[in-house]
Formats: C-alpha cells, sequence, structure tokens
C-alpha cells in the first residue's frame, strides 16, 4: 500500500477512545457515588453519535471528562490518541484547545467581549493565529454577521448560542461535544442549530458527540448510544 493511500476504516486512530473509564463522587452525606463505568466507547473520525438518558445519569460529568475538565478515577480517554488526564494542566489546556470544541448547556460566552472577539478567543485558545476572516465566516454561517459587535447580554439567548456554536468550531476541532444546545431554543431555531452543528461538523470531517433528550434530535443521528447501556454502574440502578 502506498503511503498516499488512506488507512482502512479498522486501522484508523478514533477521535475518541475510552477504557475501562469510572468516575464516583463524594456524596454530601459521606460515601462515594459511582457515576460512570464504561468499558469501551470509541467515535471515529467525523462519526456523529447522540448520548441519551436519564437526567443525573452522568452524561455531562461524561462530556467534562472527554474535554479534560475532570479527571476520571481510572481507566483512559484519548482523544486523537492523547490521554488529557496524563498532561500538565497547561499541556491540558492546549490540548483541550487544539481538539476539542465544547458547547456548553449554559453556553459560557466572555460578557466583556464581543461575539467576533469571543470566535476569535476559540482560536486563540486553540494555539493558532487568529484568523479573523474565518471568524466573521463563521459568524456569518451561524447567522449572525451583523452582530460581530455585540456583546453577550446584548444578544437573545438564540443568538447567544449561536455565538458559541461559532466559538466552539473555530478552533478546528477534532471533536465537537454539544450538551443540550437545542434545550433553551424554540423548535424552529432548535431545529436551525441543529443543521448548523450536525452540517457543519459533516463539512469538516468533525466528529460529534450531542447529549440530548430530545426525541426530534436523535432522529437526526445515525448513532444512538444509551448511557445507561454503556455504563455498569447504572445497570443495576
Ligand atoms: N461535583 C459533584 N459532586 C457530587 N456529585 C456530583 C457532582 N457533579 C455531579 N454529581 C452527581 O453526578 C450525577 C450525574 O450528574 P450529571 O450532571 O453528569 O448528569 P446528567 O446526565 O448530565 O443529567 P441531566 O440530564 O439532568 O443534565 C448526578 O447524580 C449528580 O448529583
Amino acid at each position: 500500500m502506498s503511503s498516499s493511500e488512506p488507512l482502512p476504516a479498522a486501522e484508523q486512530q478514533p477521535t475518541l477512545q475510552i477504557t475501562d473509564l469510572v468516575k464516583t463522587f463524594d456524596q454530601p452525606g459521606g460515601g462515594k457515588l459511582t457515576v460512570l463505568d464504561i468499558p469501551q466507547l470509541r467515535i471515529d473520525p467525523g462519526e456523529q453519535l447522540a448520548l441519551i438518558g436519564r437526567s443525573g445519569g452522568g452524561k455531562t460529568t461524561l462530556l467534562h471528562l472527554i474535554a479534560g475538565l475532570l479527571a476520571p478515577d481510572s481507566g483512559s480517554i484519548r482523544v486523537a490518541g492523547v490521554d488529557l488526564a496524563k498532561l500538565s494542566e497547561q499541556g491540558r489546556d492546549r490540548c483541550r484547545a487544539a481538539t476539542i470544541g465544547y458547547v456548553f448547556q449554559t453556553f459560557n460566552l466572555l460578557p466583556a467581549f464581543s461575539a467576533l472577539e469571543n470566535v476569535q478567543l476559540g482560536m486563540a485558545f486553540g494555539n493558532r493565529a487568529v484568523d479573523t476572516p474565518r471568524a466573521l465566516e463563521l459568524l456569518s454561517k451561524v447567522g449572525l454577521a451583523d452582530r460581530a459587535t455585540y456583546r453577550p447580554s446584548q444578544l437573545s439567548v438564540g443568538q447567544q448560542q449561536r455565538v458559541a456554536i461559532a466559538r466552539a468550531l473555530a478552533g478546528r476541532p477534532k471533536l465537537l461535544l454539544a450538551d443540550e444546545p437545542t434545550a433553551n431554543v424554540d423548535p424552529a431555531s432548535a431545529e436551525s442549530v441543529l443543521d448548523l452543528i450536525i452540517g457543519s461538523c459533516r463539512d469538516e470531517n468533525i466528529s460529534l458527540m450531542m447529549v440530548t433528550h430530545a426525541m426530534e434530535v436523535t432522529e437526526r443521528f445515525e448513532r444512538v448510544e444509551e448511557l445507561n447501556a454503556l455504563n455498569r454502574a447504572l445497570q443495576h440502578v
């Protein structure tokens, strides 16, 4: 096989590879609660997955672990081959920014900065030169070309969400994590938010993991995983 030929699918490096992941939390009343115990989860490059499961089941915790915002008790989480938990804090921040985009439930935009600056920060954290034309193109793609200079407080909730999506895509991540991105918008906006995320990930070959409770969202995904089925910790609840 010549070096220019693509690797067969089976030999491709997964975008996400989770092995024997365990996460517990200290309970306020004492003792520990095992929230996650996942033997195996793999997402391939460009693959799109919807993650469903009961409230309090550990979906957001799983996204935080994948993004290296929380550390596992044991097991490994590799994103594009790198185990973030094994890096220094600085290395982890840099690596996260270069490989992962995160659309938080609460958006987490920086209030003192404009929409454009928030998107540009998504690039700066990614250790890339700030590419203002791309930032403007992303804002235009999310329908906010005319709101580039507005701060989050001057934008509607749905508009803030679209800035958060543009920011998450700005650093050209390998994996986009989206935590219930349609939860705070009306049904018509939810449809366009979904089109935007699913379409952008497809266009840029970004793997996608989206947490959702909504049937109309899971219908858009070929792969739907229930945390309950992935997670030994929940199988006995
Ligand atoms: N810092 C913490 N300390 C103790 N327990 C925690 C902590 N963070 C989360 N938990 C517990 O872990 C469990 C999973 O929480 P998580 O937010 O991941 O659930 P979820 O599936 O995202 O829920 P929802 O669908 O309601 O958003 C919950 O029972 C919660 O009480």
